[in-house]
């Protein structure tokens, strides 16, 4: 494996660093996350000898907001003054859609990044499904991860970099004021994780190495915005969500009071749970009366009464008390985290508390720079020893 190594002021020479440029990509069914490391603390040697490809590729990403019509840098979410594998520097979080991986690829040797040797750690279906066309193309040194692995370590990474990257909400329903607050989370006791991406992956979690994945589901983050998008004719995720927070789902789904009047008590239902998700659909009046911002409304509870009823059931089987949900599902989404939280608190009578994430569907990325730097670094230290300043 290659790496560089810097040498001191009195000549020695110290630890050895893998080359740059860092980056983790973890390509999914719908959404492409790459995560750069900007180093901040080059030597006037390293500079000299970084080249103009990476000089280029380095000013690019971190002076924009925007690359193209399609990639975004999630500056919110970016992580400054850290240290990783002993260099310090800004995590910086950048995505666009699957869809444009060709276009991406063909960019990548436009910069003339396929004259550079370096290697990159990737993970998500695409990390094999693209994985021919990049190593032709760009003849870099492709090393494919497992995504649940990474996700794991690209979570325990974040959440002790980042004391505020876990959190909750204490009172879902208050519209005003939810009441967000960070949650001290501890990795060490048993947790359940739900991946919500395109689709969804539940694991149980015992420890930072240790996990199962439990179940999945189709019914995912892809679902809601395919199905969006075919009844609203929308045609964008953010114009989903936008839609969702404008509209009444109890105007499209059945509830228990539109069947019983009122409770179902025998069997402790209340009358204002969804009965029949769509329920009202069958009828043209009330299809008639259903707005656009309706339907996207009764989609997204739709998808997220059943995660958060398998959530429900896998914690109880699994006998856990925290559920953390992760995922870019959850991106621009307060009102399903509230929504989940709600449920979780609601059915649990309390006992099971909804964790939300700020860097949402980032980890696996990250887990595939953690593993590159352990890996090149021969270096599994700096988990503990990174922090954020
Ligand atoms: N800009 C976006 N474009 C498309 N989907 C998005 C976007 N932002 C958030 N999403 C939601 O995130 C889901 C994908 O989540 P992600 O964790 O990235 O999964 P995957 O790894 O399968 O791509 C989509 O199905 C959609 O619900
Ligand atoms: C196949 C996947 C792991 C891919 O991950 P994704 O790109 O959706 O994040 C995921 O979509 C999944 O777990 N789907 C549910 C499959 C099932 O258990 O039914």
């Amino acid at each position: 494996m290659s790496s560089n190594t810097t040498s001191s002021a009195s000549g020695h020479e110290e630890k050895a660093y893998p080359v740059f440029p860092w980056f983790g990509i973890d390509i999914g069914g719908t959404l492409v996350k790459l995560v750069y490391f900007e180093p901040l603390d080059l030597t006037a040697d390293e500079i000299r000898s970084e080249g103009e490809i990476l000089m280029n590729i380095r000013r690019y990403l971190t002076s924009n907001r925007a690359y193209g019509e399609d990639g975004v840098r999630d500056d919110e979410l970016e992580l400054s003054n850290i240290e990783l594998g002993g260099r310090r520097g800004t995590l910086h979080f950048i995505r666009f859609p699957t869809s444009k991986m060709m276009n991406f690829i063909d960019m990548c040797v436009m910069r003339n990044l396929h004259t550079l040797t370096f290697q990159i750690f990737a993970t998500g279906g695409g990390a094999y499904k693209f994985e021919k066309d990049i190593v032709d193309k760009l003849q870099i040194s492709w090393c494919k991860c497992d995504e649940l692995d990474t996700l794991m370590k690209g979570l325990c990474y974040i959440s002790k970099l980042n004391s505020k990257e876990c959190f909750y909400y204490e009172e879902p329903q208050n519209d005003a004021n939810p009441n967000k607050h960070p949650f001290v989370f501890d990795i060490k006791h048993p947790f359940l994780l739900v991946n919500i991406g395109s689709g969804i992956s539940i694991l149980h979690v015992e420890s930072e190495s240790s996990y199962r994945r439990i179940t999945g589901t189709s019914i995912g983050g892809g679902t809601f915005l395919g199905l969006c998008c075919l009844l609203t004719g929308c045609s964008s995720y953010d114009e989903a969500i936008q839609l969702a927070s404008e509209g009444d789902s109890n105007k499209v789904d059945k509830l228990v009071k539109d069947i019983y009047g009122g409770d179902y008590e025998r069997f402790g239902l209340p009358g204002h749970i969804v009965a029949s998700s769509f329920g009202h659909m069958n009828s043209l009046e009330k299809r008639e009366q259903a707005s656009k911002a309706d339907l996207a409304r009764a989609t997204l509870v739709t998808v997220l009464n059943n995660i958060g009823s398998i959530s429900m059931m896998c914690a109880q089987t699994e006998n856990v008390d925290r559920v953390l949900f992760s995922g870019s599902f959850l991106r621009i989404n307060e009102v399903s985290m509230r929504i989940l939280a709600y449920a979780m608190d609601y059915w649990s009578r309390g006992k099971i508390k909804a964790i939300f994430l700020e860097h949402e569907g980032y980890f696996s990325a990250v887990g595939c720079l953690r593993q590159f730097i352990m890996d090149t670094n021969n270096d599994d230290t700096d988990l503990t020893n990174s922090t954020q300043k």
